[in-house]
C-alpha cells in the first residue's frame, strides 16, 4: 500500500510563491519585476517569514553536482577530511556530525562544508574530490547574485533607495574576510537503525538523533536549495506550531534571518525553522542534501534607519516573547560581525 502524502504548508498552498521572472542572475535587471518582487516578497516576509522563489535561473544541475561533490568528500577517510576542518576565525570548512548543535538533547546529524572564501586554495584538493571548486564556486556567484537581487528589492519595498541594502552587503563572498556570508552545503547521512521512530517508546538506552534542531539564522536572509527527502518544518509567525514546508520542484526557499529582524524592529520577524529526521523506514535509510546561503551585511556594516511606514502598514503580530527573546537585545543599528561571533559561540562544540 503506497505510504499516504503528507500534509505540507506547500501541499495546503500555505507558502507564497514568488516569480522571479528570470531575473535571478541579471547584473542589470529591470526596475518595475524588482519593484513587484519587492512587495510580493515583503507580504511573504511579513506575513510567514519564508517564500518559494520560482524562475531564479539557477539549474537544477548545479545543484546535484555539488550535492554529488560533497557526497564524495563525506566518503574520504576521517584523516584526509582533517586537513579541510572548519577554521573557526574565517568559519570556511568541513564541520563533522555533533560538532554544530543547535539541540543539546540530541545528536545532530548533519555533515557540513561551510564556505567564506573563493579562493581555489581553500577547497578540497583534486586529488580527493575532483572539481570541487569548479562546481561549488559558479554556484555560489548564482546565489550571491540572486541575494543581490533580493536585497534591492527589500530596499524598494522598505521605501529605501534601491542601492542602499546592496551597499551595506558589498562584500559578500569577496574573500577578504570584510564579510562573513557563506554557502553552506549540507549532507544528513542516513539515520542509523538504532534510534527508534519517534512515535515510539525508545529503549533507555537508545540514542535520540534529529537532523538540524531547531533555530533561526543568524544573518538578514537564508536561500535554501533542497532536495526532494523533506524534514525541513518551520513556526510560522505568531504561531508556535511545527509545520512540515514540503516540497517545490526546483523552487529556492527565502527565510527571514536574525538581522532583517531586528533591524526591522520584528515588520520581518525571523523563521525558527528545523530538519527532523522521516519517520517512514525507507526515508530514514536515505540521505539529504541541502545548499544554504545565508547573506550578511559587511562586518562592522551599520544598516541605515527605515523610513516611517504609513500607518496602513501595521506590523504583523507579534511573535511568542519565547521564540526570540534575544531579539530584544539588539538596536536598529547592528553591528554584524558582533552579532555572529557571539552565536558562533554558543553553536559550535
Ligand atoms: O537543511 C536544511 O533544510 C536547513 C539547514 C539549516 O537550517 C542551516 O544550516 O541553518
Ligand atoms: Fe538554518
Amino acid at each position: 500500500m503506497a505510504a499516504p502524502q503528507e500534509e505540507t504548508l506547500l501541499s495546503r498552498g500555505e507558502v507564497p510563491i514568488v516569480d522571479l521572472a528570470h531575473i535571478g542572475t541579471d547584473g542589470c535587471p529591470m526596475k518595475s519585476v524588482v519593484r513587484r518582487i519587492g512587495e510580493q516578497l515583503f507580504a511573504a516576509l511579513s506575513g510567514k517569514g519564508l517564500a518559494m522563489l520560482v524562475n531564479h535561473g539557477i539549474a537544477e544541475e548545479k545543484l546535484k553536482t555539488v550535492y554529488a561533490d560533497l557526497d564524495n568528500f563525506c566518503s574520504l577517510p576521517e584523516g584526509c577530511q582533517a586537513q579541510y576542518l572548519r577554521n573557526p576565525v574565517s568559519n570556511h570548512g568541513y564541520v563533522r556530525p555533533g560538532m554544530e548543535q543547535f539541540d543539546s538533547t540530541k545528536k545532530e546529524l548533519r555533515h557540513l562544508y561551510n564556505i567564506t572564501t573563493l579562493s581555489a586554495a581553500a577547497f578540497p584538493a583534486q586529488e580527493d574530490v575532483p572539481e570541487f571548486s569548479q562546481h561549488a564556486v559558479p554556484l555560489a556567484h548564482d546565489l550571491t547574485n540572486l541575494s543581490r537581487v533580493l536585497l534591492q528589492a527589500l530596499a524598494y519595498a522598505l521605501g529605501l533607495a534601491p542601492a542602499t541594502l546592496l551597499g551595506c552587503h558589498a562584500g559578500m563572498l569577496r574573500s577578504d574576510g570584510g564579510n562573513k556570508s557563506s554557502m553552506r552545503l549540507l549532507y544528513y547521512p542516513p539515520v542509523p537503525p538504532d534510534d527508534e521512530p519517534h512515535w515510539r517508546a525508545p529503549a533507555a538506552d537508545s540514542p535520540h538523533y534529529t537532523r538540524c534542531g531547531a533555530h533561526a539564522d543568524r544573518c538578514t536572509f537564508t536561500l535554501l536549495a533542497q532536495d526532494s527527502e523533506g524534514g525541513l518544518e518551520v513556526k510560522l509567525n505568531g504561531s508556535d506550531k511545527w509545520q512540515p514546508v514540503g516540497h517545490l520542484p526546483g523552487a529556492i526557499l527565502v527565510q527571514t534571518g536574525e538581522l532583517l529582524a531586528s533591524w526591522t524592529t520584528n515588520l520581518l520577524p525571523a523563521l525558527l525553522h528545523r530538519v527532523v529526521v522521516p519517520s517512514g523506514a525507507y526515508a530514514r535509510a536515505r540521505g539529504r542534501h541541502c545548499v544554504a546561503f545565508f547573506c550578511l551585511p559587511d562586518s562592522g556594516a551599520a544598516l541605515p534607519p527605515l523610513p516611517a511606514r504609513p500607518p496602513t502598514a501595521p506590523p504583523p503580530p507579534a511573535c511568542p516573547a519565547h521564540a526570540h527573546a534575544h531579539l530584544t537585545l539588539h538596536h536598529r543599528l547592528l553591528n554584524a560581525a558582533h552579532h555572529l561571533h557571539k552565536r558562533f559561540r554558543e553553536t559550535y562544540a
